[in-house]
């Protein structure tokens, strides 16, 4: 996972001897810049980091070794991520039922994302329901239906084609008459130049009004990720963001692109095609993650 970054930092920052040797500061900064350009981090952003790292090491107020270099570079991008930390933690939530409704675009994983929280919804010991909300998609009912059975959660469905607000609707019913903790809204995929599905989104928006609306993004378009969350805040609005499929980012810029410009926390990782594949979001295992420590 984010090979892209984790090896050439590695390889920048060397493994043990010799890394406490003063070094020549522009280059290796110079260097970090490149290689976070290449994980395809913005210019904006990946300057921001550089200049923090170096007000950092100025503030050391001695000459800099290669250790200290890679610690201002963790300790930035750990500070950067902060503010992308989630608000609320979803497993704590005291409102029954927690309505959460999944928006994307075609295939960036929202509907295996909703198998992995229904997953760990009930392995916190609560109880969940699906909406099959997903009726556009020929196959998508009887995927998540089969989800579902997968992880044992019960998926609440109406046939395919029709109202996906009428879905949602009926599995907060359910839920709210029998005491059910957590409600889940699938979505069709929709690109987010479709005005139709936009406004159809719009509508399940303003039927089930959810607790939490969060948009499921592919890590390895990188910063189109970025276009897709402007166009989906201005079309239907959206709380928060699940990154998917940081498994196969090899370049692995994602996660910092995201928490940086979208602007909105990020609730979770995933980081495989299983139900257990589905990570809260913690700044300190990314940072460690991609830069790693001497062996
Ligand atoms: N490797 C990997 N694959 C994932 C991950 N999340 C989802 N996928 C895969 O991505 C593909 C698309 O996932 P779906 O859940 O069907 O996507 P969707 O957004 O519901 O798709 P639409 O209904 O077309 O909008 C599937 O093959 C999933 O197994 C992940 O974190 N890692």
């Amino acid at each position: 996972m984010f090979d892209g970054l984790r090896k050439k930092f590695a390889a920048l920052f060397g493994r043990g001897g010799g890394s406490e040797e003063v070094v020549k500061r522009a280059e290796v900064e110079e260097k970090i810049l490149e290689i976070l350009l290449e994980a395809d981090v913005s210019l904006e952003t990946a300057e921001k980091i550089v200049k923090r790292m170096e007000e950092r090491v100025r503030a050391m107020g001695r000459k800099v070794g290669m250790n200290d270099l890679r610690e201002a570079l963790r300790s930035v991008v750990v500070e950067m991520l902060q503010g992308a930390r989630p608000p609320v933690d979803i497993m704590e939530q005291a409102k029954k039922p927690y309505v959460i409704l999944f928006l994307g675009i075609n295939g960036t994983g929202k509907t295996t994302t909703i198998g992995k929280m229904a997953h760990l919804i009930k392995k916190s010991g609560r109880r969940v329901v699906i909406a099959a909300g997903d009726t556009f998609r020929a196959g998508a009912i009887e995927q998540i239906a089969i989800l579902g059975e997968q992880v044992g959660v019960s998926v609440i469905k109406h046939s395919s084609g029709g109202d996906p607000a009428a879905v949602a609707y009926d599995a907060i019913e359910h839920a709210a008459s029998r005491g059910i903790d957590f409600v889940l809204i699938d979505s069709a995929g929709r690109m987010q130049t479709n005005r139709n599905l936009m406004d159809e989104m719009k509508k399940i928006k303003r039927v089930a009004k959810p607790d939490l609306t969060l948009l499921v993004i592919d890590a390895v378009v990188g910063q189109d990720a970025v276009n897709q969350a402007r166009a989906f805040a201005e079309a239907v609005g959206f709380d928060g963001v699940i990154l998917t499929k940081l498994d196969t980012d090899a370049r692995g810029g994602a996660v910092i692109t995201v928490a940086e410009e979208v602007g909105k926390p990020i609730y979770y990782l995933g980081v495989g095609q299983g139900m257990d594949d589905l990570m809260p979001f913690d700044p300190v295992w990314y940072a460690n993650r991609i830069v790693p420590s001497p062996e």
